[in-house]
């Protein structure tokens, strides 16, 4: 996690020449994500705030809310939900899947449980692109919430199980915990410029979590502006640009009521990328104040890393400490993509670790079968 090995990496110190982040008067004015404030005790954790636009009373929204949406799905799913593969019953599986004549390959038996829905696949150049917002929610369900979208930016190289269930577990944390409701949320792979050991080249890392995303959810997608970039994008001016994208080209969300609200962005991260914000010229103290004052940011906590500790002890975390929500994992997860690539260098099995669209993927790119990375470091980086 170090941008510093890109040739052409300036220490933000030293760089005078540092290419802005956008003004607080584009950006939403900034509410904060915490959960719990002193005049939220003696209600239920879960329950939100009246909102400003909201006359009802709080007490009859809660009662009302929990019972309306104790069986709905926590975000605006505009594609239908994944189909049931699992069900015993028979009379719920359609007669016929596949015409008589298809032949299945033996490699394509475990994708059937991948149901790609919602495609659209991402263009390969600059000047192409456009802002993905097929599974962008247009309508907010509550309007005594805010509205929030999430983006996970890092580096996918592959993109595993872990990057998509720490979606589901922000995606949990904050209904749960906070008055927002969660309209989208955006994988965005780092450049080819970043540099790093085991990065694919980025339209591999893009399309992987393209398949990833179409196959195995309903509402995740991947933006590959930051990846489609010419130099390597501070993770402030990629919040930047989906602020741009949402908020300023498109006005935000709609709400009931029929009037557009800002979309409060947060980074979706684990412990150890929180962590590299204390490190010493590697993120430079304004985007900090950028990303964490303005934006705001969901950790996911990870084995080796201290998150709490670390927030207390970081004057510009501390600072920001109502824009955070750190996420505990009830079911611990650590699938490292470092390993990933080991394992696949070495012939060894990735299944469960990824899907099965990915792992295909890799197997017909002959992705990282030949690399370099030292695999003493691999394993000393990577274990708890
Ligand atoms: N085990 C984990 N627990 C919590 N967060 C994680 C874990 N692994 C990765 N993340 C988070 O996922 C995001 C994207 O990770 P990224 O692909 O850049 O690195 P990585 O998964 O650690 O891969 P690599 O092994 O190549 O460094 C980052 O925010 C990172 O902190
Ligand atoms: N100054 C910065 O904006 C800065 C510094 C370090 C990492 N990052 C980002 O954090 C993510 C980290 O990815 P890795 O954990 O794979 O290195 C990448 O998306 C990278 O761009 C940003």
């Amino acid at each position: 996690m170090d941008p510093t090995n890109d040739p052409n990496f300036t220490p933000p110190s030293l760089n005078k020449d540092i290419q802005p982040t956008a003004p607080s008067s584009q950006i939403p004015k900034n509410i904060p994500i915490e959960p719990l404030v002193l005049a939220d005790l003696g209600n239920a954790m879960d329950a939100p705030s009246p909102h400003p636009s909201s006359g009802r009373s709080r007490v009859h929204m809660v009662h009302e809310d929990m019972k309306a949406d104790q069986y709905k799905s926590k975000i605006p799913r505009k594609h239908t939900d994944l189909v049931n593969s699992s069900s015993d019953d028979d009379a719920n599986v359609p007669e016929q899947i596949l015409p008589p004549s298809a032949k299945v390959k033996s490699t394509q038996i475990a994708d059937l449980e991948e149901v790609p829905q919602g495609i659209q696949r991402q263009s390969k150049t600059l000047e192409k692109y456009s802002f993905p917002t097929h599974r962008l929610g247009t309508m907010m369900r509550d309007d005594t919430k805010y509205p929030l979208v999430i983006v996970a930016c890092g580096s996918f190289s592959p993109i595993t199980y872990l990057h998509l269930r720490m979606f589901e577990m922000a995606l949990d944390a904050i209904s749960e915990q906070t008055r927002f409701e969660v309209v989208g949320g955006y994988f965005s792979p780092v450049s080819s410029n970043y540099k790093k050991q085991g990065l694919a080249p980025a339209p591999h890392r893009v399309r992987m979590c393209e398949l990833a995303c179409e196959r195995t959810s309903s509402w995740l997608m991947v933006d590959a502006w930051e990846s489609l970039q010419p130099k390597y994008t501070r993770t402030a001016l990629v919040l930047d640009h989906f602020n741009e994208e949402i908020n300023i080209k498109r006005g935000g969300i709609m709400t009931q009521s029929g009037e557009k609200r800002g979309v409060k962005i947060m980074l979706l991260a684990g412990g150890d990328l929180i962590e590299s914000m204390g490190e010493p010229d590697v993120w430079a103290d304004q985007d900090l104040h950028h990303i964490l004052g303005k934006y705001g940011c969901l950790i996911v906590e990870r084995a080796g890393a201290d998150v709490r500790s670390f927030l207390l002890s970081h004057d510009i975390m501390y600072e920001h400490r109502r824009n955070f929500l750190v996420i505990k994992q009830l079911i611990y997860n650590d699938i490292s993509s470092t390993k990933i690539r080991l394992f696949i260098r070495r012939g060894m099995s990735v299944q469960y670790l990824l899907p099965n669209s990915v792992i295909r993927y890799i197997q017909e790119h002959k992705l990282y079968i030949n690399e370099t990375e030292p695999v003493k470091q691999v394993m000393a980086d990577k274990t708890d």
